[in-house]
């Protein structure tokens, strides 16, 4: 399929300029002013709208079991959602059960992202430790196109890698050329917190925050960004939620440390005011981790992106329906923990970052692609508007509008956690390699169609 996107406004990161682009098979194979189209393209009018890298979100959880059930969204719901959002690639979690050998769970998940509508990688999580791992993390990353390993510094008694896990994951990281990334949250306290609530009979929604409130997330960063620097390993923090764990980004970044940020678009927007709302399958709809904030908070990750101690926006899109939820209702530490939001963060970003003045289109463009595709190693294939890179582009529209609900969204769950807004800025058509999967509100995304997207280490894995 030959597709030129005709007249619009390209907007990568380091620059904005008037350009055509020109998609053959799924590659974009030139961008210049004034290029014709070949006999039998499909031609996109883009006048007086943006036409950016397709959106990569660092941080999903499609299919994922989780806490005694199942996502809602698997593969292709979950890509399909993105897709109508600006969303091409996404970044999901192997995330083996303890004592799982680490190839089969890798496995496991790629058979089930076979349904993907859009391009898909994995971060492999290492949640225990023997030799078995050490060595299958070097095959992940030499055979499989893995460079990234997650670490649950939560959810004791399930997925939650301890110290001596941290400690070793990282330094085999490091010989591998891979990234670890982690969860911050100190587990233990977690666990603890929620004992003596549910001692107390506080067993609802609203015991979630005061159950991991923001030092129990900073005592995590602190100490995951402490055990990288004495390693010398960089290290990628998911989910930042607030202020005092981007004060750890902020500070070791200033002495030199190459310590990366991600903020999730709901962290943004949504305050903590949800989890006192006597509508209690409202209140358990928001329950995830790290819980939403207070203002103080969305304030500072603002200024973390703005300022560049952030680097990436992501949803950490995680849907259970209102029946899963309940599996928590006279027990809040029951409650399935996760929320959606793939099909609505580039909307989400742009409406309260661009709008509002807080973030450059470019900036926008950082935060949603580009800078996700050079932490992780698929720059310039991904991440850019440029001729070689894949053909993945958003024609995005400044002065559309939609107000999200869990009635018109793609997405599965019946829930919306950004139900209600409306967002100025949104995709009139997403390409993603080199098909029109999303044109004025009408999507045609294709299950299968998504592909995954091999990273390799960042340096030549050693002969070991
Ligand atoms: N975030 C969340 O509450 N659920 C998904 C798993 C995780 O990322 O911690
Ligand atoms: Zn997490
Ligand atoms: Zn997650």
């Amino acid at each position: 399929m030959t597709i030129l996107i005709r007249g619009g406004t390209v907007v990568n990161a380091d620059r904005v300029f008037r350009a055509d682009v020109l998609c053959d098979g799924d590659k974009i194979i030139a961008v210049a002013e004034n290029l014709a189209a070949p006999a039998g393209a499909t031609v996109i009018d883009a006048g007086g709208q943006y036409v950016m890298p397709g959106g990569i979100d660092t941080h999903t959880h499609m299919n994922l079991p989780f806490m005694g059930t199942v996502t809602q969204d698997d593969f292709y719901t979950g890509t399909a959602a993105g897709l109508a959002g600006g969303t091409t690639t996404i970044m999901d979690f192997v995330i083996p059960a303890p004592q799982q050998n680490l190839i089969e769970a890798y496995h496991q998940w790629r058979g089930w992202a076979q349904k993907a509508a859009a391009d898909y990688t994995f971060h492999v999580a290492i949640t225990w430790w023997d030799d078995s791992v050490h060595r299958d993390m070097g095959t992940l990353v030499r055979e499989h196109g893995v460079n990234s390993f997650k670490h649950f510094m939560a959810y004791k008694n399930a997925i939650m890698a301890d110290d001596e896990t941290l400690v070793k994951s990282f330094r085999r990281s490091l010989e591998l050329g891979a990234i670890p990334t982690v969860h911050a949250e100190n587990g233990e306290l977690v666990y603890q917190l929620q004992q003596d609530l549910l001692k107390q009979g506080l067993t609802g929604p609203s015991s979630h925050p005061l159950s991991r409130p923001p030092a129990v997330e900073a005592e995590a960063a602190n100490r995951a960004i402490a055990i990288a620097n004495v390693l010398n390993t960089p290290v990628y923090i998911v989910h930042v939620s607030c202020a005092e764990s981007l004060e750890a980004i902020t500070r070791a970044r200033a002495h030199g440390q190459r310590v990366y940020g991600e903020a999730l678009a709901g962290h943004l927007v949504i305050d903590d005011s949800v989890y006192q709302s006597p509508d209690l399958e409202f209140a358990a709809g928001h329950v995830m981790s790290p819980p939403f904030r207070s203002k103080q908070h969305q304030t500072a990750l603002w200024q973390g992106l703005q300022g560049g101690n952030l680097h990436t926006t992501a949803t950490d899109h995680c849907t259970f329906c209102a029946a899963q939820k309940a599996a928590g209702k006279d027990d809040f530490t029951k409650i399935p923990n996760g929320c959606g939001g793939v099909e609505d963060r580039m909307s989400v970003v742009w409406d309260a970052g661009v709008n509002a003045g807080l973030l450059t289109p470019s900036e926008f463009v950082k935060v949603t692609s580009t800078n996700a595709a050079q932490i992780f190693n698929m720059y310039p294939r991904k991440g850019v508007i440029a001729a070689g890179a894949d053909a993945d582009v958003v024609v995005w529209d400044p002065e559309g509008s939609r107000t999200i609900s869990a009635r018109t969204q793609h997405a599965r769950g019946g829930f919306n956690v950004f139900e209600g807004r409306t967002v100025r800025g949104i995709p009139s058509a997403t390409v993603a390699a080199g098909k029109v999967v999303f044109q004025n509100g009408t999507l045609m995304a294709v299950e299968g169609a998504g592909r995954h997207i091999d990273r390799p280490a960042f340096k030549a894995a050693s002969a070991r």
